[in-house]
């Protein structure tokens, strides 16, 4: 029998709503495919700093290190959103914990189930059958440049710092070359060529890696085109490829092609223990109702079994039994369509473990 330890953050917010549907799933994967799932709980965020009064405590790390695969809620909160910057759980614990597992690859795909075309806010024409990657540079950037802020004459002068290197547009593109190669072969490289240094670096960059790859399709795009484009007509992207703020904006904006931002998983890998979490947050305004859709964070479960544990007929699995559930006509409340049976976290969870035989 195969053994997995995985860390287990619910975090802050609707996290410790999501996290649990997702775990049932996995030990029901573990019966059904003969996988020993260890789960150990750990404080990341704003629970973390209530409880030991950092976000992201030691132990916390250890476990992560010590796991073969993180399964991560969400973190943050407006209880925590007026704190010194390093406290705050996005900057004190999040980032950190990226570039501490080294994870440079954030994978986001957005797939639109059939069941749920007309849960999107555009026309079913325009988004029906779009499956797109994004693949979001994960610790560089804007989000880890040097920070400054400083007192001025006559107010304050702040400073953020977009870097790259070569060698880190250099990996996040061949991963994005053997993304695209495995799938329709075509990748679009998004940046602000046109007006950022970093930007320019990353073009030339992916434009000399392209040798390499003379079967898969390098087209440059603006990423304000980019966002225009992915909602004017989705269907044209197969892999996109971008700098790590763009990706998460770009990320957001796209998840409404899937019907809801509940509905994109991620996978965040480059290092030696790999990093799953829906690409939402806490949402605050929802939290502690019940109202929350957990198929973001139970998709990215299998993301983990697929990156992390190699176990792709068990992803499949969950992904099935996602699809069957929706099929059912099971929505929550995020997925408003007429005619469908709107239900609540838990049960969310509890139908799409029991379609788990
Ligand atoms: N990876 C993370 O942990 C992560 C990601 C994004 C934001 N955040 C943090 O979360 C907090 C709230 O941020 P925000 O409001 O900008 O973004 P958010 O993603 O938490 O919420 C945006 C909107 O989407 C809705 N939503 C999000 N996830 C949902 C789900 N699973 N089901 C149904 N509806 C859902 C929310 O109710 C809200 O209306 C902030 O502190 C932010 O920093 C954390
Ligand atoms: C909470 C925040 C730091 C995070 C990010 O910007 O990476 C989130 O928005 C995400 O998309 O995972
Ligand atoms: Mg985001």
């Amino acid at each position: 029998m195969v053994k997995y330890t995985i860390a287990v953050l619910p975090g802050d917010g609707i996290g410790s709503e999501i996290v649990p549907p997702a775990v049932n799933i996995l030990k029901k994967i573990g019966i059904k495919y003969d996988i020993a799932f260890e789960f150990k709980e750990a404080l990341i965020g704003g629970a973390a700093l209530d409880a030991v009064g950092v976000p992201l405590p030691e132990d916390t790390l250890k476990v992560c290190h010590q796991s073969d695969a993180v399964l991560l809620g969400a973190i943050g909160g407006p209880k925590w959103d007026t704190l010194p910057t390093h406290l705050r759980p996005e900057v004190g614990a999040l980032l950190p914990l990226r570039k501490d597992l080294a994870l440079y690859a954030n994978i986001r795909p957005v797939i639109l189930y059939p069941e749920l075309v007309s849960a999107s806010t555009l026309k079913e024409e325009v988004v029906s059958g779009t499956d797109l990657v994004v693949i979001r540079e994960l610790t560089g950037g804007l989000y880890f440049g040097e920070k400054k802020r400083e007192k001025t004459a006559t107010g304050e002068r702040a400073v953020d710092t977009l870097v790259y290197t070569t060698e880190e547009i250099e990996r996040i593109a061949r991963l994005a070359f053997e993304t695209a190669r495995g799938r329709r072969k075509k990748l679009t490289s998004v940046d602000k060529a046109n007006v950022l240094e970093s930007g320019r670096l990353w073009r030339e960059t992916l434009s000399r890696l392209a040798a390499a790859y003379p079967d898969v399709e390098l087209e440059h795009m603006y990423v304000d085109n980019c966002a225009m484009q992915l909602v004017r007509a989705p269907k044209q992207f197969d892999v996109i490829v971008t700098e790590n703020t763009f990706g998460d904006i770009l990320t957001d904006q796209a998840s409404m092609i899937s019907g809801s931002i509940g509905m994109l998983p991620s996978a965040s890998i480059g290092g030696q223990v790999g990093l799953y979490e829906p690409s939402h947050g806490s949402a605050p305004d929802i939290a502690g109702q019940d109202k929350a859709n957990p198929l973001a964070t139970i998709l990215s479960a299998a993301m983990m079994l697929e990156y992390s544990f190699k176990q792709v007929q068990a992803a499949e699995d969950i992904k099935q039994a996602v699809a069957s559930v929706l099929n059912k006509g099971y929505r929550t409340g995020d997925l408003v369509q007429e005619g469908k049976m709107v239900v609540g976290t838990q049960e969310m969870g509890n139908l799409v473990a029991g379609e788990i035989v």
